[in-house]
């Protein structure tokens, strides 16, 4: 059987689950493919600490032009991260004519359409599933399967160490910090864990499922991002007694042919399947005029559950050589659509706030609700040292031109104070 020769760049918490599901499962990847994939060289920056690969017959090197610049490797896997250097080592490889597999979507966010063009440029496959929801099959699902639809609304859980820190912060009472450091342990959490804790990362995924969902490329300043490193446990608790779980979620919908993109920590009804989600599996609701409401869950993070989607893209792209032809996931097609205005844009809010606890205080608040034309479905007292109340609102329908109203309006009463604001997700029907 003929063998294609396979390079990769990192052999970290990816690398080493693409290097395993590669050497155990050949024999079916081989029946597949009709091809025996080898993993000739592979570059990381420090050699001495993966001692394991020279038993393997494997080109170990911190010199990643061994790779890029090899004449035999055909297919290379990136799995280093970052977007510089990255992004020229990804240039380099698809000039060199070789087809890539990434699993970076810090890069594929910020300069996926670059790097697309140069892929069909070379003739090259540019595959990235891995990028979006670790082990969930979901680029590839709205790629074919949605291919005759129109997609209204896609929504979910995208960030794996987020969802793990809220689930053990809920479910065990862990401190977000002790949370944090399990899911950097158990691999879920980047390199530098900045990006996952301030939603960065889940909105790098929701610009690609955007690009995805509706051939349109935003960029990150197009969205609304809120990360979960500032919520008090008190509005996590508060919450849970109101029959709601919070969890960070992306949203990419269509809004009169206005684009909404955001990422942000949500009150979701306990009834609602987002709120099932545990740890740090994700799920990603799609909405089709034609199909309705879909749902697709699976583990978001972690080593074997991504390196099966590269794995996968590795098939592909196998299969395609096989074929002679060459097939990008994708690239926008449309032109950039409008981003929809904040009247546009309707949801129902938490708002938590303090005020002193005296007499015709409440009535202010109510007062700046009224003015902002809102009305609630619930207002409780929630906890009161006898001085100083908090206070939560949960608001109707209302848009989010009208929720700034209402933060501006808070801001200038001295004696109140904002404490939080999140959106409250609508129950699924
Ligand atoms: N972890 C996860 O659950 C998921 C990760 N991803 C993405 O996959 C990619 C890899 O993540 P992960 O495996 O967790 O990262 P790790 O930090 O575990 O591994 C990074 C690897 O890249 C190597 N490396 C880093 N910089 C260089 C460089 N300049 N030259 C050569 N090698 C380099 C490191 O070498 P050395 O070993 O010597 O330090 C290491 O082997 C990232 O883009 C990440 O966003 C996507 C989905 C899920
Ligand atoms: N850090 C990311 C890894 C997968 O993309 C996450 O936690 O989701």
């Amino acid at each position: 059987m003929e063998s294609i020769k396979v390079g990769m760049l990192g052999l970290g918490t990816v690398g080493g689950g693409v290097l395993k599901i590669m050497q155990e499962h050949q024999e079916k990847i081989s029946a597949i493919t009709g091809r025996r994939l080898e993993i000739t060289k592979i570059a990381v920056r420090h050699v001495a600490a993966h001692p394991e690969v020279a038993e393997l017959g494997i080109e170990l090197t911190d010199d990643v032009n061994a790779v890029l610049n090899d004449p035999d490797i055909q297919i290379v896997v990136e799995v280093m991260g970052g977007v510089d250097p990255t992004k020229d080592y990804i240039i380099q490889a698809l000039k060199n004519g070789k087809h890539v597999v990434t699993a970076n979507k810090d890069l594929i966010a910020q300069r996926g359409s670059e790097l697309v063009k140069i892929a069909q440029a070379n003739h090259s496959d540019l595959f990235y599933e891995a990028s979006v929801a670790g082990g969930i099959p979901i680029l590839r699902t709205i790629v074919n399967s949605f291919a005759a639809d129109q997609i209204e609304d896609v929504k979910g859980i995208v960030n794996g160490t987020t969802n793990y820190i809220l689930t053990q912060m809920v479910a065990k009472g862990m401190t977000y910090e002790a949370a944090l450091k399990s899911a950097q342990e158990l691999g879920f959490a980047e390199s530098d864990p900045t990006n996952d804790v301030k939603g960065i990362d889940a909105a790098y995924k929701m610009i690609i499922l955007t690009q995805f969902a509706y051939g349109t490329n935003v960029k990150l300043s197009d969205l609304s991002v809120e990360g979960i490193d500032k919520i008090d446990a008190v509005d996590i608790q508060q919450a849970k007694s109101m029959g709601y779980t919070v969890k960070l979620v992306g949203e990419s919908a269509e809004i009169n042919d206005h684009l909404a993109v955001s990422v942000a920590p949500v009150l979701v009804p306990n009834d609602h399947p987002l709120a099932t989600i545990q740890n740090e599996n994700n799920a990603v609701l799609v909405k089709g005029a034609a199909v309705g409401t879909t749902m697709f869950y699976g583990p978001g993070a972690g080593k074997m559950p991504t390196a099966n989607s590269v794995v996968s893209d590795i098939i592909a792209t196998t299969k395609n050589i096989v074929l002679g032809t060459s097939g990008n996931t994708f690239n926008g097609y449309r032109q950039k659509a409008a981003l929809a205005k904040p009247s546009e844009i309707f949801s129902s809010y938490y708002i938590a706030v303090k005020m002193p606890d005296i007499p015709g205080q409440l009535l202010k608040l109510t007062q700046i609700l009224t003015e902002a034309q809102t009305s609630v479905s619930q207002v409780v007292q929630t906890e009161t040292d006898g001085k100083e109340a908090r206070v939560v609102a949960i608001t109707h329908n209302i848009s989010l031109a009208q929720l700034h109203t209402i933060i501006d309006q808070i801001d200038q009463e001295a004696s109140i104070e904002l404490k939080a604001s999140y959106k409250v997700l609508e129950a699924q029907k």
